[in-house]
């Protein structure tokens, strides 16, 4: 399949300062304390271009003087030429306004407040999906008039319903729910003539997980030559499937537009990026402690704040129990998609708030979102891809401001530092495993259902990197099981349920303790047994029972 994507053509208009020449030099913009580039326009400067009451929000109210690169690049683009794009741009570079401000632009240009859709953003996950909302409804604060509707999982789906058929303007959505509502003739309706279709996290949306139900979305919508509608997808990752299948939302001549150098991997040159390699997987989570008391002490406890991504929901309850029973941690939450979406919501604006504080969590808050003051940001485990690296690392550093990264791995994920990261420099930390017998005790004391949790995902997790790690799977389950006795302090290695077994594809595995399945009534009981595997990435849903379809949450 081809594209006529042309690579990387500068924009003309602004003539912006194309990042591959000098970096820029930076100006401080209020209240920001992060610098934003100072040769990029100003807002100010738009005026023809953007209605005056726009402008006036974002240099009165937002106080942004300049535009961030990636916006300065795309602006005339996407609204002047009303050009199908795929732009990419690192981390926490403004890339929801670039892609907000032209769509609200269209909006305005061609449309009475509450006559049909105009705007329709698609988002991997709820949290990112409610921040867009609040980042749109900061851009419209001067036109109340204009509603910004959510389409979300794990809310009532009723309440939104009235909420997009009263007059909804934009919409932001996940893929799941959207589709549901889809089935309603009154909503399709309302989607009669889109003017803009915006993917974020395009990557993440445009590969196997999501595609189907994305397909089935498009199909849904009026056709996009009869309505002229325009398509933007925006990532700080372009993983290579994505020229591929840009076509179901892009025209064939659309442009591609990125301000990372070819080559770069696009993880920010000021965040020194740290590798502790241990022993043993047992050895992990004592290193993860030290680590983050060396962090704290250097960065200043009153400020310390931190997000601690771990592969499979089980694991960050178990780095969470843990952090959260030390006397000199800061407060300590989680998040992952087994948390009700009220707990993940409250915990997700408690975190953008605080000051300081750890986050443990799965990749469902890696892409896109934006918490302020992030000091650091450590993975503990590899993650599933190297896009899910960059951007688990983009929690910090945003928008200019400082950051640092912590990579915990144990000698057998090497592979991934070494040959998946290959472009990074790694500064190489020694491991501080002084906590071990401390973690030890907490992690003794866990109920044993815990242990059976946390044994079962890690063996999920691992079983899809065993290629990586050179392990056949008798050595899967042979870790696996010193995991759980000596990192876990589990008295023996849990068992597994028969069916689980033959899902995770370990049956006969030497090593395994094989336990019977559950009699078939009903679902009760069990506290999350039945679940095959607790999986991390890539749209491999978790197992059958209990965590809920995640409508677009990807399963972590
Ligand atoms: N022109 C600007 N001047 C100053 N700050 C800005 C500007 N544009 C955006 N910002 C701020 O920069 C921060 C990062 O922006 P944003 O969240 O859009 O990043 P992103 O590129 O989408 O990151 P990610 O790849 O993680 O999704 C936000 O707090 C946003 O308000």
């Amino acid at each position: 399949m081809t594209t006529n994507a042309t690579p990387r053509n500068p924009p003309t208009t602004f003539s912006p300062p194309t990042l591959e020449s000098t970096p820029p030099s930076r100006v401080a913009t209020p209240p920001l304390t992060e610098d934003v580039p100072a040769d990029t326009p100003r807002f100010a400067e738009l005026e023809g271009i953007l209605s005056p009451v726009l402008i006036q929000t974002m240099t009165q109210d937002l106080k942004f003087d300049h535009m961030m690169p990636v916006q300065a690049a795309t602006l005339h683009d996407l609204l002047k030429d009303r050009i199908d794009c795929l732009a990419q741009a690192k981390t926490g570079t403004g890339k929801t306004v670039a892609f907000l401000l032209p769509a609200i632009q269209t909006l305005l240009n061609k449309k009475t407040a509450g006559s049909s859709i105009s705007l329709l953003v698609l988002s991997p996950t709820r949290e990112l999906a409610l921040q867009i909302q609040k980042e749109a409804t900061k851009i419209l604060q001067r036109l109340p008039q204009y509603k910004v509707c959510i389409a979300i999982g794990g809310t009532n789906k009723d309440t939104e319903e009235k909420k997009i058929l009263a007059g909804c303007d934009i919409l932001i959505a996940t893929p799941g729910r959207l589709h549901d509502h889809l089935s309603d003739e009154r909503i399709l309706w309302a989607f009669r003539s889109l003017d803009t279709l915006v993917l974020d996290e395009a990557d993440r949306l445009l590969d196997m997980g999501f595609m189907p139900q994305l397909k089935k979305i498009v199909q849904c919508l009026p056709d996009k030559a009869k309505t002229n509608r325009q398509g933007m997808l925006f990532s700080a990752t372009i993983a290579p499937h994505v020229k591929e299948v840009a076509h179901l939302i892009l025209n064939k001549n659309y442009k591609f537009i990125s301000t990372i150098q070819e080559g770069e991997l696009g993880t920010h040159e000021r965040v020194p990026q740290h590798l502790i390699v241990v022993p043993t997987f047992s050895d992990v989570a004592a290193a993860m402690v030290g680590s983050l008391r060396a962090e704290i002490k250097l960065n200043g406890e009153s400020t310390f704040k931190a997000i601690v991504f771990a592969p499979t929901a089980a694991l960050v309850d178990f780095y969470g129990d843990i952090l959260s029973k030390m006397r000199d941690m800061p407060n300590v939450s989680v998040l992952h998609s087994r948390v009700s979406q009220g707990k993940r919501t409250a915990a997700t604006n408690a975190f953008r708030e605080a000051t300081k504080g750890i986050l443990v969590a799965t990749d469902v808050v890696a892409r896109g979102m934006d918490f302020p003051g992030v000091t650091n940001v450590f993975q503990v485990g590899i993650p599933s891809d190297k896009e899910s690296y960059i951007h688990r690392l983009g929690r910090t550093a945003r928008a200019g401001a400082e950051g640092r990264g912590t990579f915990i791995i144990s000698q057998d994920e090497t592979f991934f530092s070494q040959w998946t990261l290959k472009e990074i420099t790694f500064e190489k930390a020694q491991p501080d495993l002084r906590a071990t017998d401390e973690v030890l005790k907490i992690a003794e004391k866990m109920e044993p259902e815990q242990h059976a949790k946390v044994f079962q995902a890690w063996l999920g997790y691992y079983k899809n990197h065993t290629k990586g790690m050179k392990w056949d799977n008798e050595r899967l389950v042979r870790e696996g099981n010193a995991f759980a006795l000596n990192g876990m302090g589990a008295p023996e290695p849990p068992g597994i349920r028969k069916t689980t077994v033959g899902k995770m594809g370990l049956k006969g595995v030497k090593g395994l303790t094989v336990i019977p399945d559950m009699p078939r009534v009903g679902r009760a009981g069990g506290g999350g047994e039945g679940r095959s595997v607790d999986s991390g990435g890539k749209g491999r849903r978790g197992g059958a029972a209990g965590g809920g379809r995640g409508g677009g949450n990807a399963g972590f």
